[in-house]
């Protein structure tokens, strides 16, 4: 007999991903009851089918790149990778996809947790069915958060579901690496797992139909990217689109993948990183008034701006504001206070960088492409300015020519860009291409989000030889030029 029965909490958050748990974190901290609800693994996509895996897989690829080419250790670096012991690596990074650990940590916060699919049933109600045909109801006394992520979105290519198509979820859980793997999208997703795939031995055929990789970022981090994938062994084609597909061969061992340019390739995988679809196909959107399916827009305090009421909040990757673990942290952050405030009756503080206004979102999101070389960018890029008709300088500089690059890696070669807006004289982008330069990434953060002046900069000094100095060159790139 199927059990129904009705509990009421201060919060129900729907989606236990890394943004769900950090708003629950956050209401449970200010005193509200919270419930978490998951249908799948506690710790959502970024634990075991996105951030921890991918960077398991590439964590090796990229330090050896790098120690291929330091004097003393590049003899020892000319054996192949063990892929045996990546991918066990990668297995334990991602918990060998089990979320004791998580539930654990659920547990401890003081936060509820039902496992089953989460729907909204009305104004704060919340229905959810288990696994085993239960249903539990939900009330909220104050808010709902609506956590539920993104998924693989696949292009709409007939016959697409017969292929039985890798999405990011086999490509960051695969058990062994084909020998033969076509990559359809030249985003994030398409070229951290080419240059993972292509190290871990499979021959990798890298589909943009864009002219170059990372369409959205500065040109030259496509460029560099793309001279490095080539020279690992990688077919990577510009320009181009798959206009069929289909399993051949005994059993259906093999992709027929057809291309627009009338050209036809042959591999044992198929990998669609065609970007993502908003998880809110069936969370009872319909019930409040929103279109399932879409993804949910909400204001600077996460709140959804189309339900009356203040009572219901998209936070993380289904809002669209920034598809980043870090960033929906951020914004769970300021979810939970923003829930607390209000049921506490209090005025929330908004306006720019106020503590209940997610500012940074449209302001400065730092983003690392995990590739060889690293990418890591925040704030503005030339054509985003141009987009949106902000006068900025742009300052570039080639990474190489710092004592610090050099002594990193004698053949360091790799390009910063700072954009400077000519008004208020303050950074607001900044995109760094070259091996290590993940960790520059929060100085160029700080910089913005703090809107350093550019005079005051000359007063932060990097270390030497560090590859920080690129910030004096750039200093002095412009004061030169
Ligand atoms: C291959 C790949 C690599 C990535 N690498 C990085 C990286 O290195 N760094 C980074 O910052 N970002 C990275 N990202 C992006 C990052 O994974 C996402 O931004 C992040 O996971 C979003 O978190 P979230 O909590 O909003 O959603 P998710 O992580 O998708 O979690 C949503 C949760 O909600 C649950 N859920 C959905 N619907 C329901 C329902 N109806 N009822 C109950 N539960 C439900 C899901 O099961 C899931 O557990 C990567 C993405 C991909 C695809
Ligand atoms: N290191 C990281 O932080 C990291 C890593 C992976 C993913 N992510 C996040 O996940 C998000 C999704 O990544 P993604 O790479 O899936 O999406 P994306 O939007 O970055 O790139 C998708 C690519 O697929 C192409 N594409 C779309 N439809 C296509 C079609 N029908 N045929 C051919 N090409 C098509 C696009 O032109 C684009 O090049 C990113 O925006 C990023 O925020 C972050």
């Amino acid at each position: 007999m199927p059990i129904e029965n009705t509990r009421t909490y201060d919060v129900i958050v729907i989606g236990a991903g890394p943004v769900g748990e950090n708003v629950a974190d956050r209401t449970t901290a200010a005193g509200l009851s919270t419930v978490l609800v998951e249908s799948e693994l506690a710790g959502g996509e970024c634990s075991y089918w996105a951030c921890e895996p991918s960077k398991a897989l590439l964590r090796p690829v990229l330090l050896r790149a790098d120690a291929a080419h330091v004097p003393g250790l590049d003899s020892a670096m000319k054996g192949p990778l063990d892929v045996e012991s990546v991918l066990a690596h990668r297995n334990r990074m991602s918990a060998d996809w089990q979320d004791d650990g998580q539930v654990e940590w659920i547990k401890s916060a003081g936060i509820d947790l039902v496992r089953g699919h989460g729907r909204l049933t009305g104004t704060r109600e919340v229905s959810v069915s288990s696994p085993e045909g239960d249903t539990v109801r939900l009330r909220a006394r104050h808010a709902v958060a609506l956590c539920t992520g993104s998924s693989a979105a696949l292009p709409p290519l007939p016959g697409i579901e017969k292929l039985l198509p890798w999405t990011s979820r086999e490509a960051t859980s695969a058990q062994r690496a084909p020998q033969r793997l076509v990559i359809v999208g030249a985003g994030v997703v398409g070229v951290e797992m080419a240059t993972a795939w292509q190290a871990l031995g499979s021959r990798v055929t890298l589909l943009a139909r864009e002219g170059g990789l990372l369409p959205r970022m500065e040109p030259f981090a496509g460029e560099l990217v793309t001279e490095r994938l080539r020279e690992a062994g990688a077919d990577v084609r510009f320009d181009i689109s798959v206009v069929g597909a289909e399993r051949v061969g005994e059993g259906g061992n093999e992709v027929r993948v057809t291309l627009s340019d009338g050209g036809v390739i042959t591999a044992d995988e198929i990998l669609f990183a065609t970007g993502r679809a908003p998880r809110s196909q069936d969370i009872g959107l319909d019930t409040v008034g929103l279109n399932p399916g879409d993804w949910l827009a909400t204001d600077d305090s996460l709140t959804v701006t189309a339900v009356p009421g203040h009572w219901l909040y998209a936070v993380g990757d289904v809002n669209r504001r920034a598809l980043f673990t870090h960033q929906g942290k951020y914004q769970a952050r300021i979810a939970g206070a923003v829930i607390a405030a209000r049921a506490r009756g209090e005025r929330l503080r908004t306006g720019r960088w106020a503590p209940h206004s997610s500012t940074a979102d449209s302001e400065a999101v730092p983003g690392v492409v995990f590739t060889d070389p690293e990418v890591a960018s925040v704030g503005l890029t030339v054509r985003e300015a141009e987009r949106t008709g902000r006068d900025v300088e742009v300052v570039d500089y080639e990474i190489g020519h710092l004592a610090g690059a050099v002594q990193y890696r004698p053949d360091y070669h790799g390009r910063a860009r700072i954009l400077i807006d000519r008004e208020r004289q303050t950074v607001v982008g900044a995109t760094f291409a070259g091996p290590g330069v993940a960790e520059l990434l929060y100085s160029a953060t700080v910089a913005i989000t703090g809107e350093v002046p550019v005079e005051r900069l000359w007063h932060a000094v990097p270390a030497f030889p560090t590859i920080s100095e690129v910030w004096l060159r750039l200093l002095e790139t412009r004061r030169d030029s």
